[in-house]
């Protein structure tokens, strides 16, 4: 019923210090011992040094034989016979040239010859959009010439629907309107240039280092001239063509403090919603009976992993779906333990809106709601990544005889703390409920006490009447990976959410930030299979073309032509929570971004700006304090997939985090280079 993801790929060595994050946690004595964590944790970077020094010392292993050599490749030997020496050049532009080639090749493959790719790029004085414009009209132009039977690469106006010509056998291709993006601010030779080449373990890999031709590189012209594919649809068309008799599909995560009810909340809604079967549900009250755990019966239909369910909590994103009358809704069940923020955090990415449940017990609602309890982390958080519809499920109010009083004690604090958060009152409703016994859940309520004072909606159906943002489908694609994992067939699955664009199956695209070329074998959106995914899905799509490992969580796949911008510098607008210590220049801080941890600094205060009007205070301030708003740049450690808030807001904002408390959020204003 409910999918976890897989969090494998997370080096959770790399992204935290342990102490820090998980020093505090209450659970700490009946974890797992470091020594036994460090055992079963995956570690990305453990892995890839295991994977290189097994190779370096097994010389007697032979390369599979269809990996093809130099001398067996004309596209290779014709690439590493480039003689620039003739062309006079100094070691900048000879840096900028080899850039613009490599973005070249990484969108045209190996279909135009490398004299011309390098002529095209000098006639532009290296910038690779005009170069790749020219090339790529140029083969339109050959294309319509001699009507090959071989579709050749063409660029498209979106709003000019393009003819189908049926009298030519041609793969079936999709497409999309391809004028270079001017939000790229980033790009050719500024992203890629040697100079500013991350050293990290994964591009130092013997395969990225010698340029191991993959097996896009390999394909057969035919194959390879059907690389960039020509859309025959207007996005919008598309869309709505697929979606016009689907409910509108809406994600929402569930946050709240550890043991607030959350999962026993959802696990109940899908039991009345017959979403489980008895039979499930007869099996998990048997088993849940035999661990002393039958109160977390309902939890156990979102909390799958033997571990959760020993603990009693949850420690990644649950994941399951029901339908409403006018939606089909997909939870997002995140942990509310705060040694699990990053995984909320995740949750919280990919959702369009909030159900936040607190637990009405006397002393419990306290203690989540008070400085370090999760109940404001996790509102203020959903809010900073853009969620501002919010439903508040008053939770196990059965344990205070459904008490008006203790509702509204409740609902007043919450109020106007939700205001501050940036919560317009009329986007929050609160519902009073009991998870446990399903009062006023999926249909309004039967229990007197509460009928004698309530008269509201019940939760499902305020679920029901939330909106549905807009997704915005026209724009390039962009798809954040959240988890990576090996499917049954060829090829490896990513999952993520895509962002903006559209995906369809046979797609080329490019995996960011390490630029490589991968075709889309197969979608799923939420577990069904399907041609095509849009802008506010969230699917898991079979890659291939490019070898796993070389694909991390946090990787954007991207729009080979419009691609996303890669760098480790921007600037951002910052709102600062909750710090101890006031920033300065060079603070440290781990910035999340999507599913992405890096570690990162915050290298420059601009300005200090006025709250509500943003006007400048202080330029160049010394530091910054609690509830401060300003302008600063960040630097990460290595280069990222980042956007202008303006242009992606989804791949825009940014959260900052020490020490196991985020201080503060901020949204990209700009993307600088080193
Ligand atoms: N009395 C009462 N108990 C409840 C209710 N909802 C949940 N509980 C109990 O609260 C405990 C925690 O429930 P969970 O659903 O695991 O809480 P959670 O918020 O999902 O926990 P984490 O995901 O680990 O943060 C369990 O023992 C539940 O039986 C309710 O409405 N009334």
């Amino acid at each position: 019923m409910a999918r976890h993801r897989n969090v494998r790929n997370r080096s959770y060595s790399d992204d935290y210090d342990y102490d820090d994050v998980y020093g505090h946690s209450v659970e700490e004595d009946s974890c797992l011992s470091p020594s036994d964590a460090d055992q079963w944790m995956y570690d990305r970077s453990r892995n890839q040094q295991a994977i290189s020094s097994f190779l370096s010392s097994h010389n007697d292993i032979q390369e599979e034989s269809e990996e093809l050599t130099e001398d067996s490749h004309p596209c290779l030997q014709r690439r590493e016979s480039i003689d620039l020496r003739g062309l006079n050049l100094n070691e900048e532009d000879e840096a900028k040239l080899m850039s613009c080639l490599d973005e070249l090749r990484n969108v045209l493959g190996d279909t135009v010859p490398e004299n011309i790719l390098v002529q095209t790029v000098m006639n532009h004085n290296f910038n690779f959009n005009k170069a790749l414009d020219e090339i790529l009209n140029n083969n339109k132009t050959k294309d319509e010439k001699t009507k090959a039977a071989v579709t050749l690469p063409v660029i498209l106006e979106p709003a000019k629907a393009p003819v189908i010509t049926t009298d030519v056998k041609v793969p079936k291709v999709i497409a999309t309107k391809v004028e270079p993006s001017k939000a790229n601010v980033i790009k050719g030779f500024k992203i890629d240039s040697p100079k500013s080449l991350p050293q990290t373990p994964r591009e130092q890999s013997p395969a990225n280092r010698e340029r191991t031709p993959s097996r896009t590189d390999q394909v057969d012209d035919s194959k390879s001239a059907t690389k960039l594919k020509e859309n025959k649809t207007d996005p919008n068309v598309q869309y709505s063509n697929e979606r016009k008799s689907d409910k509108d599909h809406l994600y929402i995560v569930v946050i709240g403090h550890v043991d607030a009810g959350k999962s026993t909340l959802m696990g109940r809604i899908l039991c009345d919603l017959g979403e489980v079967s008895q039979r499930t549900l007869h099996k998990y009250e048997q088993e849940s009976k035999k661990l002393g755990k039958q109160s977390f019966m309902y939890a156990w239909v979102l909390d799958e992993t033997g571990e959760e369910r020993l603990r009693g909590i949850t420690m990644d994103v649950g994941r399951a779906q029901f339908e409403t009358k006018t939606k089909k809704v997909i939870i997002l069940d995140a942990p509310g333990h705060a040694d699990f923020i990053p995984n909320m955090i995740t949750g919280a990415g990919q959702a369009d809106v909030a159900l936040l449940v607190v637990d009405a017990t006397r002393g419990e609602f306290e203690s989540g709601f008070d400085l370090g309890g999760q109940t404001r982390e996790h509102a203020l958080l959903v809010r900073s990544l853009g969620v501002n519809q919010l439903a508040v499920a008053v939770n196990k109010l059965d344990t205070n005889n459904w008490s008006q009083e203790r509702f509204n004690e409740i609902t007043t604090k919450l109020k106007s703390f939700l205001k501050q958060a940036g919560f317009k009152d009329s986007d929050v409703t609160y519902v009073p409920c009991s998870g446990l016994t399903g009062e006023n859940l999926v249909k309004s309520t039967t229990e007197a006490e509460l009928l004698k004072w309530y008269d509201g909606p019940c939760l499902l159906d305020v679920i029901d009447k939330f909106k549905v943002p807009q997704r915005p489908v026209a724009k390039p694609l962009r798809m954040s990976i959240n988890d990576i994992f090996k499917g049954t067939g060829s090829g490896f699955c990513v999952a993520g959410r895509i962002e903006t664009g559209v995906i369809n199956k046979g797609d080329k695209v490019l995996v960011c930030p390490t630029k490589e070329m991968a075709e889309i074998r197969s979608v799923s959106i939420n577990d069904m299979v399907s041609n095509v995914a849009f802008a506010g899905d969230q699917v898991s799509v079979t890659l291939s073309g490019v070898e796993m490992q070389n694909v991390s969580i946090g990787y954007v796949l991207s729009d080979p032509i419009q691609q996303v911008p890669v760098s480790a510098r921007f600037e951002a607008r910052l709102v600062v929570f909750n710090v101890k210590v006031p920033i300065t220049k060079g603070f440290p801080v781990l910035i999340h971004h999507q599913s992405l941890v890096e570690s990162a600094s915050i290298v420059k205060l601009k300005a200090l700006l006025n709250k509500s009007t943003g006007e400048v205070l202080k330029k160049k301030p010394r530091c910054l304090g609690n509830n401060s708003v300003a302008v600063v740049e960040i630097e990460v450690c290595r280069p990222i997939c980042i956007e202008r808030y303006k242009d992606v807001k989804e791949l825009g904002r940014v959260m900052l985090r020490v020490a196991g408390v985020t201080i503060a959020a901020g949204l990209v204003t700009d993307i600088l280079s080193i």
